[in-house]
């Protein structure tokens, strides 16, 4: 179990301690090179891995009005680095104070706070203190002192460029969820319970499973092939399509997309299950039909390939 503390006040650790330091939206490979190098220091010396980061984003500082929409919530967030080994989980809020610390002093703030702190642990394209004037170079020479070792690891790329939670997000937003997997090392995935929807699906000849699911970073909207399963210990995958859309042949001013998760084979999941869904393959965009026939056509077109690509 890790432990999670709302700012570096409140964190204790238990025994040196070795921290990775970031904001970790999607915990991509990049991420996940960071923290295993927290995680391999920690195991070495019978330390503990820990992980500073933001909530919110430190972006709700300095652009209030347009702060970076995230891929994942908290929660997906904790669930990821405890999986990886992170044993202490620092959510520091940015405020204007922690922004306005100067970049030589960054490292004895820390361990005013964390007395055991024994490393930290970074990507080469880090950047801290006021103005984001410290890089690698600068943590090194002002941890150098207080006997913190710093761990920087080379920048992680994919078809020669850089990985990062930008990227991932312009990809999501372009639907090659191919390539966000790829970048994520993981499989894009969605968590909601199942929630009653106007049961017109069944008419249609597709019953569909609404899930309550509304990322700030979204995929783009459009048809998908994806897996499906109760969020509980040994439930079972299921192949499925999925519409995350906004439904213009049905709906006329609806403004949020609706995840909706049709099974290829009958399935026993119902309204009041807690869902995770991967993501697997975009098929196409959603459209406005002319009529509920030439939906349930495409619809049928839909499964289809679904069948094939997830065979
Ligand atoms: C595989 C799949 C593809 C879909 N594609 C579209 C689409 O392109 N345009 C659209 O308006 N609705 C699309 N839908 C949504 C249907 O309109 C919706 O499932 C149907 O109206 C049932 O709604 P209900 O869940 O409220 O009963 C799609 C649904 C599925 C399962
Ligand atoms: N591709 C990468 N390879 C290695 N380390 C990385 C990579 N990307 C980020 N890091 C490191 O992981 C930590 C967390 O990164 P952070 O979330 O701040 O950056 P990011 O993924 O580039 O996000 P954004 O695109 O929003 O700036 C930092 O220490 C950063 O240097």
């Amino acid at each position: 179990m890790a432990v999670i503390v709302e700012s570096l006040e409140q964190a204790e650790a238990a025994g040196p301690l070795h921290l990775a330091l970031g904001m970790f939206d999607g915990v991509h490979l990049g991420h996940q090179a960071v923290i295993e190098s927290a995680v391999h220091s920690a195991r070495r010396t019978g330390g503990q891995a820990g992980v500073l980061t933001f909530d919110p984003h430190p972006s709700t500082l300095f652009r209030p009005s347009n702060p970076t929409r995230l891929l994942q919530t908290r929660g997906v967030k904790e669930h990821l680095l405890r999986e990886r080994g992170v044993e202490l989980i620092i959510f520091q809020r940015f405020t204007a104070e922690f922004a306005g610390v100067e970049s030589a002093q960054f490292p004895l703030m820390l361990r005013s706070h964390l007395p055991t702190l024994r490393s930290l642990h970074i990507g080469e394209n880090f950047r801290f203190g006021r103005g984001r004037q410290g890089n690698v170079s600068a943590l090194i020479e002002a941890c150098q002192p207080l006997n913190i070792g710093v761990f920087s690891v080379e920048r992680i790329k994919h078809n020669g460029e850089p990985i990062s939670s930008t990227r991932i997000r312009e990809s999501l937003a372009e639907g090659s969820l191919e390539e966000v997997n790829e970048l994520l090392g993981y499989t894009y995935f969605s968590l909601g319970p199942v929630i009653p929807g106007r049961q017109l699906g069944r008419t249609l000849g597709f019953p569909t499973l609404n899930v309550r699911w509304s990322p700030e970073s979204r995929p783009r909207l459009g048809v998908y092939a994806v897996r499906v399963r109760r969020d509980t210990p040994n439930s079972m995958w299921e192949n499925a399509v999925a519409n995350f859309g906004l439904r213009p042949t049905v709906e006329n001013a609806v403004v949020e997309p609706l995840l909706e998760i049709h099974a290829l084979c009958d399935t026993k999941l119902s309204t009041g299950d807690q869902l995770i869904i991967e993501w697997m393959q975009f098929l196409r965009p959603e459209q406005k039909f002319e009529s509920l026939d030439a939906l349930k056509e495409q619809i049928a077109q839909d499964k289809a390939v679904a069948i094939k690509l997830l065979a």
